[in-house]
Order: C-alpha cells, then sequence, then structure tokens
C-alpha cells in the first residue's frame, strides 16, 4: 500500500539509485535528547557507564549538518523528541529506493514511534510513501546499487520483511545477506562507494555472500580497530567525497589513495551509541548516476 499524497502540482520526486552519487536532500535529526536509556547494541554497552554528553554530541552533529549544506545538500530537520533517544539515527526509520519511499518498521521497542515522525513529515511535504507495517525492517539494513537491493538480515530486519520487499519491487534483485548478530545493521559491515568498490568488515560477513560481493565489487578491507567505530559506516556525498571520522585512519588512507576526497568530521560523541555517518542521514534524493 502507498501512501498517495503527490498531485501534479505538488509532486516532488525523491529518487536514490545508489549510495554514491551526488546527494541532494537528506533527513536528520537533532541529538538534543539523546541518551543510552536501554541498551540496544553492542557499542552501546561500552559506553552505558560514560553515557552521551548531549551538548558535545549536538555541536558535533552541528558541524556535521554544517559540511551537508556548504556541499549543496538540502538538509531536513526531523522534530526531536524527549521520548527518543536514538532518533539521531535517522537512517533506520525509512529508505529511498529508487522513485518510492518506504517507512521502517523498527525492529526495537525504544525506537518504536520514531517512524510515526517521519511519517508525519512526509504527509506534510506531499511525498507519498510506503509503510512497511507488518514486520521489522530498518534503513541501517538496506542498500541499494543500481537494480540490486542488498538487504542485512539482523536482530532488526527479518527475511519476512525482505519478502515484502520483494512484492512491492518486483523489478529489482534483492538480495538478503544474513550479517552476524554481534553487527547491528548492514552499513556497519559493509558499504558500496562506487560501482565497483565497496567497504566491508569481512568477519561480519558469510563467506557464500563475501565471494559474491567480492565477484562483483573490489572489497576495501575494514580493521576490527576501526569496525568498533564505524569505519564502513561513511558517507558518500558524490564526486568521489566521502565523509568520515578522523580516527578511521587506516580506512581514510585507503580511500584517499584510491582518490577519493576524505572530509573528517568528528561526531566520536554521537557514535557512543552505535551510528555514525551513514546512519545519521536519510537520503532522500541523490543525482542519477
Ligand atoms: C549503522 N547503524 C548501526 C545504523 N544504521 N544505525 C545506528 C542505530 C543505533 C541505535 N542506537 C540503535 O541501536 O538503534
Amino acid at each position: 500500500m502507498t501512501i498517495n499524497l503527490e498531485s501534479e502540482s505538488t509532486m516532488m520526486k525523491k529518487t536514490c539509485t545508489n549510495e554514491f552519487s551526488e546527494l541532494k536532500e537528506v533527513i536528520v535529526c537533532s541529538p538534543i535528547h539523546m541518551k543510552i536509556k536501554e541498551i540496544i547494541n553492542e557499542t552501546q554497552k561500552h559506553f552505558a557507564k560514560e553515557n552521551i554528553d548531549e551538548s558535545l554530541a549536538v555541536k558535533q552533529h552541528k558541524k556535521f549538518v554544517e559540511t551537508l549544506v556548504i556541499n549543496g545538500i538540502k538538509v531536513y530537520g526531523l522534530p526531536p523528541e524527549e521520548q527518543f533517544p536514538e532518533q539521531v539515527f535517522t537512517r533506520d526509520i525509512g529508505f529511498t529506493l529508487g522513485d518510492k519511499v518506504f517507512v521502517s518498521h523498527m525492529g526495537s521497542d525504544i525506537r518504536s514511534g520514531e517512524e510515526e515522525i517521519l511519517r508525519k513529515w512526509l504527509q506534510e511535504n506531499k511525498t507519498s510513501f510506503i509503510p512497511q507495517s507488518k514486520h521489522s525492517i530498518e534503513g541501517g539494513d538496506v542498500l541499494v546499487d543500481g537494480s540490486t537491493i542488498f538487504v542485512g538480515i539482523s536482530g532488526r530486519t527479518t527475511i519476512e520483511a525482505i519478502n515484502v520487499l520483494k512484492e512491492e519491487l518486483p523489478s529489482y534483485k534483492i538480495l538478503p545477506i544474513l550479517i552476524d548478530k554481534e553487527y547491528l545493521h548492514l552499513d556497519c559491515v559493509f558499504n558500496v562507494i562506487s560501482p565497483n568498490e565497496a567497504i566491508i568488515f569481512p568477519e561480519g560477513i558469510r563467506e557464500e555472500d563475501r565471494q559474491y560481493l567480492a565477484s562483483r565489487y573490489d572489497l576495501i578491507e575494514v580493521t576490527k580497530e576501526e569496525q568498533f567505530t564505524l569505519g564502513t559506516n561513511v558517507l558518500s556525498i558524490g564526486s568521489k567525497k566521502i565523509i568520515s571520522l578522523p580516527c578511521n585512519k587506516d580506512i581514510n588512507t585507503k580511500l584517499r589513495m584510491r582518490g577519493y576526497e576524505v572530509i573528517e568530521v568528528d561526531i566520536s560523541e554521537i557514535i557512543k551509541s552505535g551510528g555514525s555517518f551513514r546512519c545519521c542521514t536519510m537520503p532522500l534524493a541523490r543525482a542519477n548516476r
């Protein structure tokens, strides 16, 4: 079922056909109420005691948003609500595949309800969407590359939800990728940065899927240390520009050696809750390749 809100005059076309072409429009949310209230992933276990300094997180997030704006990206902010301490990770509440915007069904209780804020925003902004109402699926598990959609089977995304997506997008090749439960989402271990290059933490993905990915992409490996600091979770904004954390030195060097412009932004306070740049952005529109 599509919630149709577009009319000829108000139509706002949203299209994302990959993870790396020029980013045009993106949804974010300020971490003003960010907190580790309940431990819902492995990274948070390490930081639960010291928790999050929200004012530092807000400051870092502002810099990140400024970087997006300076690069010509239209940034929309969802209203942060106190009851949702994980709202900064807008990636998970929805995803744009081709010319369709999907609203997720969250896989953790503490995050359920965040997607309602996105639905409201899409309605107010006359953007049609497809709600995923039955089975849990989160945007951190969904990556698109042309006619292929990779979907992680994780603690948050089920095979049943992937089957629903297959029915909704019959013209795509949807490839489920089973990820080790230790890792929250597919984008914690895999990310596509060009038509023929991808970043991977190989230990998080089983052998047969790794082999397929290796046949399709030149795989750039992230070390165990940099997987912990979400080295795969960079954000490509187009023209070979990639936003990455200063602490992920090894992957940044590898990317620079391949001709990428790595823009370092420090969101070290935010990653303590288990997500980095990709997780903090829900792209609505990218340029067509
Ligand atoms: C790459 N990742 C992990 C994401 N796409 N999202 C981060 C979500 C983190 C949040 N504390 C949670 O556990 O839901």
